[in-house]
């Protein structure tokens, strides 16, 4: 039997045509088309080109967005089921407990055909911001808000979260923040989405799948922990001691290193603008700021030990976004999630499009 690869690091698992990384030089490209390119489009766009490969034009896009927002709204018994959620930890639990209540309202659930999954697909990419949003209100006991349809993705998850509508730049980062979330290749939760649509489980259950392995501190999680570390940091004489210290106690600092990129995250670069532009708008810079040393102590520390540089991933100036669009840290990586599902889709309906079971093989020991 071959040799194991602990972490199966640089095992080719499948092939792909949604998304295609070079780890080395940094580049990022769904379905051909750089990430760079990409974050000027609209969310619905850009899941438009997950799940069917091409950009749309005008024609094609406006259909699909009016699918979306006619599903935005959520059945009024599921959000009072919800009501007993356990809203005090990352809403990440109560999401995954609301996508396998969905499931059973909905009429598609166990039929498989490609016309059922579209279906599902477009309910679920619809509805995931309707469902985080009514949790922020429900824990913080405020009044539900109900979607507006004539806000962007982006913008109405932001409306339907704050009861307000957000300034231009707001809305214009939520749609970045949803489009570089939303595709990454083979990470972890959409593998683990794969293999339980290899055995041609439903979407929903693979995408409750997607929703329980991006919650890890490793993965998605990592974004709620960037945030809590830029409390626990506080200010800047604070930064070299807590680097420090978590360096020679071999624990991670989050946002940082990625298992294929061996240079600066493209996401994390985006995000960084785009931070940076929210932050001047508000006039307050102080996460920002911060971040920006955190990063350049990390990369003097790696320089200084002689280890190779860690740099910045996709969640290090997420978090810094969050906290500046005023997005408390247990909602980081169920706001992640919203971007990701339709990723999560278009590789689900690839591994239905050509399907042979996930199974690997494990060395005895
Ligand atoms: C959406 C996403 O999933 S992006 C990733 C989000 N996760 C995080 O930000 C958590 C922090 N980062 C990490 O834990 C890791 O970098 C991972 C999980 C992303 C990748 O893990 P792996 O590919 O297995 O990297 P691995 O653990 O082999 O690390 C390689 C070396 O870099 C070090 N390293 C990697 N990341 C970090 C970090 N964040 N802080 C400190 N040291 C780190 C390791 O200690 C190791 O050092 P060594 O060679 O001296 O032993
Ligand atoms: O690709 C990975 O391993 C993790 C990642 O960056 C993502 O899921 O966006």
């Amino acid at each position: 039997m071959d040799q194991v690869k602990k972490g199966l690091e640089g095992v080719v698992a499948l092939d792909t045509q949604i998304s295609f990384i070079d780890g080395v030089q940094g580049i990022l490209r769904y379905r051909g088309i750089e990430i760079e390119k990409l974050a000027d489009l609209s969310y619905d766009a850009v899941s438009y080109l997950l799940i069917y490969g091409k950009i749309p034009d005008a024609g094609e896009l406006k259909p699909f967005s009016m699918e979306l927002i006619k599903e935005r709204d959520v059945h009024p018994h599921l959000l009072d089921m919800l009501k007993f959620c356990d809203f005090e930890h990352e809403f990440l639990d109560a999401l995954r407990t609301a996508i396998s209540v969905c499931a059973h309202f909905d009429e598609d659930l166990n039929d498989i055909s490609e016309q059922a999954n579209v279906r599902k697909a477009i309910r679920l990419i619809a509805r995931f911001p309707t469902l985080v949003a009514a949790f922020y209100r429900m824990a913080n006991g405020l009044e539900v808000i109900s979607p507006d349809p004539s806000l962007s993705h982006g913008a109405n998850f932001l409306y339907m979260l704050r009861g307000a509508l957000p300034t231009a730049l707001e809305a214009q980062a939520m749609e970045k923040d949803f489009i570089l979330s939303a595709e990454h290749e083979l990470n972890p939760s959409t593998f683990a989405l794969r293999i339980t649509a290899s055995t041609l489980s439903d979407m929903h259950s693979a995408v409750i799948s997607g929703l329980c392995t991006l919650k890890g501190s490793l993965h998605g999680g990592a974004r709620e922990g960037v945030m809590d570390m830029l409390d626990d940091i506080g200010s800047a004489d604070n930064i070299a001691a807590y680097v420090q210290e978590h360096l020679e106690h071999k624990q991670r600092i989050m946002g940082f290193g990625h298992r294929v990129y061996k240079t600066y995250d493209p996401r994390a670069r985006i995000y960084r603008d785009i931070a940076m532009q929210v932050a001047t708008e508000k006039g307050k810079s102080h996460w920002f700021d911060l971040a920006r040393e955190i990063e350049s102590v990390m990369y003097h520390e790696m320089v200084e030990n002689k280890h190779k540089p860690i740099y910045p991933n996709v969640d290090f100036y997420s978090g810094v976004l969050y906290k500046d669009l005023d997005i408390p840290s247990y909602m980081a990586t169920s706001i992640f999630a919203i971007g990701r599902i339709s990723g999560w889709i278009a590789h689900f309906m690839e591994q239905y499009a050509d399907n042979r079971v996930i199974r690997p093989r494990a060395h005895f020991v």
